[in-house]
């Protein structure tokens, strides 16, 4: 069946068009991916812009706080006669700058001098990170603790501070402003980063400043192991998947890290909630594929069978029409042949004359006729009966077939004991000599035959021809023996017959045509 070309260019039409398919799908599938990743990815790194210009925003202002405060410190100093004060002027600070959850100044002992809180704050922060910091260093810059509870408030906060030092570097004391956590919190909540997304902000030694979701566990531990630091220590901003450390999801995170603050920033979206809708519509696509290549398949499957099953219809047709035409062939064997003699019968005799006469005249070429009739074969049959006569029919048949071979020449029982010949381009000098070549033939066969003078059966015949054009034959005696160019079948065999008559006339066994000179004689 894969033999058939026509099944073959099926087959392959349709896995050729199931792989586009399939190729266009795949093609889809991963652009989309691939959208869809860059939309996050700008997505999460502009989250995360925004999130460290906030940061960076509170830390200028807190930074403008401390640098004020510990002016003043330094110039009203942190006796008890400033102390009054330095709080109202923090009060003051305060209220503008409501990123700020409190103000304190602490003096050089790690005793509170004053604070925006208005409240007393209990307890020596001389134990404080941040303060043995700046007890043991003098530069004038701000630094940003890990995240504790306040010891006031119990609420987390991320102390910023700097040291608050006379012109001379003594150590004057401590400057401090506390970041309230939930004040980004706010901010983080009114940003749009998903149902699962994440923001972390963390100091630069990888300690958690801040993360959503919110979890008091994570608050100050410290992520320094973990893949987002690793990943921020080596590329100040970018973005990429990575396994986060706190529970261990991965996602799609944007990173930076703060040019002017010891911040890092990461928001990042999961995997699954960023490809979520993209899974989706890939199983549609990819359904809608099975589904058509399904349907090309089945549709494919219906056309082979279809042209397979009028592939053996074809076959059987061309077989049975060869059958047909061989039966054709047999019956018209029969149709056109003599049963007794098997040579060509009377109705072919004529069709071949008529053909070959209308041929003789188109091309000019001449066509002879030659009829033979047994000599006294009524006698043969009341000697030898009637079937020594078939027999005798059949030989004489014999010899017309052997010595009538030529391509072109017909030999046909006329009717009775009668045959014709038509000798085709031949002019009269040849079909004599074939007629007399029969007529030897047949008296070489040596049939015996009592009644006949001869002994033996013998045969008359008359030869008639035809040549086209010239309107007379080359015969010279009685001008019998030849037609006209114009002719007709009736008119050859008549000359024909006349020539035998003249045979039967002369003493039998003998050939005549032409003028009758042609004449050829049997012993
Ligand atoms: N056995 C046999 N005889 C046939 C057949 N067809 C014709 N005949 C006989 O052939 C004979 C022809 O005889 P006639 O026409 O009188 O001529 P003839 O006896 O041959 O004498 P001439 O032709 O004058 O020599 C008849 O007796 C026919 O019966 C045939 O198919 N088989």
């Amino acid at each position: 069946m894969l033999r058939h070309p026509a099944i073959r260019l099926v087959i392959l039409a349709t896995a050729l068009s199931c792989l586009a398919l399939a190729g266009f799908a795949a093609w889809f599938i991963w652009s989309a991916r691939q959208a869809q990743i860059h939309q996050t990815e700008a997505a999460t790194s502009n989250v995360a812009r925004l999130v460290g210009a906030q940061v960076d925003a509170a830390m200028k202002t807190a930074g403008m706080a401390l640098t004020d405060m510990a002016e003043r410190a330094k110039h009203d100093g942190t006796g008890p006669g400033s102390r009054e004060r330095m709080r109202s002027h923090l009060a003051e600070l305060a209220r503008g700058t409501p990123e700020l959850y409190g103000l304190f100044l602490y003096g050089a002992d790690g005793e509170w001098v004053a604070t925006s809180l208005g409240r007393h704050v209990p307890g020596n922060n001389a134990d404080r990170a941040y303060f043995q910091y700046h007890r043991t260093h003098t530069d004038r810059g701000i630094h940003v603790a890990a995240p504790v509870k306040s010891r006031s408030t119990g609420i987390w906060i991320i102390p910023v501070s700097r040291g608050v030092y006379a012109d001379d570097g003594t150590f004057l004391g401590v400057a401090l402003v506390t970041l309230r956590l939930n004040f980004f919190e706010r901010i983080y909540d009114e940003l749009n980063i998903g149902r699962t997304g994440t923001v972390l902000l963390m100091l630069s030694d990888g300690t958690v400043v801040y993360r959503r979701p919110f979890d008091e566990k994570v608050i100050g531990s410290d992520l320094s192991g973990g893949a987002i630091y690793n990943e921020l220590r080596r590329r100040s901003i970018g973005s990429t998947f990575l396994v986060a450390k706190v529970d261990k999801v991965e996602r799609l995170y944007s990173y930076r890290r703060l040019h002017d603050f010891p911040f890092l920033v990461a928001v990042g979206q999961t995997k699954e909630e960023l490809l979520g809708n993209w899974k989706r519509s890939s199983m549609l696509v990819g359904v809608a594929v099975l589904l058509i290549s399904a349907m090309l398949a089945a549709f494919a499957t219906k056309l082979i069978r279809r042209i397979a099953v009028q592939d053996r219809l074809d076959r059987k047709l061309r077989m049975y029409s060869e059958e047909l035409e061989k039966h054709n062939v047999g019956l018209r064997q029969l149709a056109d042949t003599d049963k007794l003699t098997q040579l060509a019968n009377r109705r072919r005799f004529d069709e071949v004359l008529e053909a070959e006469l209308k041929r003789a005249q188109r091309g000019g070429t001449p066509l002879s006729l030659i009829i033979m009739d047994l000599d006294y074969f009524k006698q043969f049959n009341d000697r030898y009966g009637h079937l020594a006569g078939d027999t005798c029919l059949q030989r004489a048949a014999s010899v017309l077939s052997a010595q009538v071979s030529r391509a072109g020449d017909l030999a046909a029982r006329y009717g009775g004991e009668e045959f014709a010949i038509i000798v085709p381009n031949t002019g009269e000098e040849g079909a004599i000599a074939v007629a007399e070549r029969i007529r030897a033939g047949l008296q070489a066969l040596r049939i015996p035959h009592q009644p006949s003078p001869a002994r033996v059966v013998t045969a008359s015949l008359g030869v008639a021809t035809l040549y086209p054009g010239t309107g007379t034959g080359t015969g010279t005696g009685t001008g019998t023996g030849t037609a006209t160019g114009t002719a007709t079948a009736v008119e050859l065999i008549e000359r024909a017959d006349r020539h035998l008559y003249d045979a039967k006339q002369a003493g039998r066994n003998q050939v005549r045509g032409g003028g009758g000179d042609a004449a050829a004689h049997g012993t």
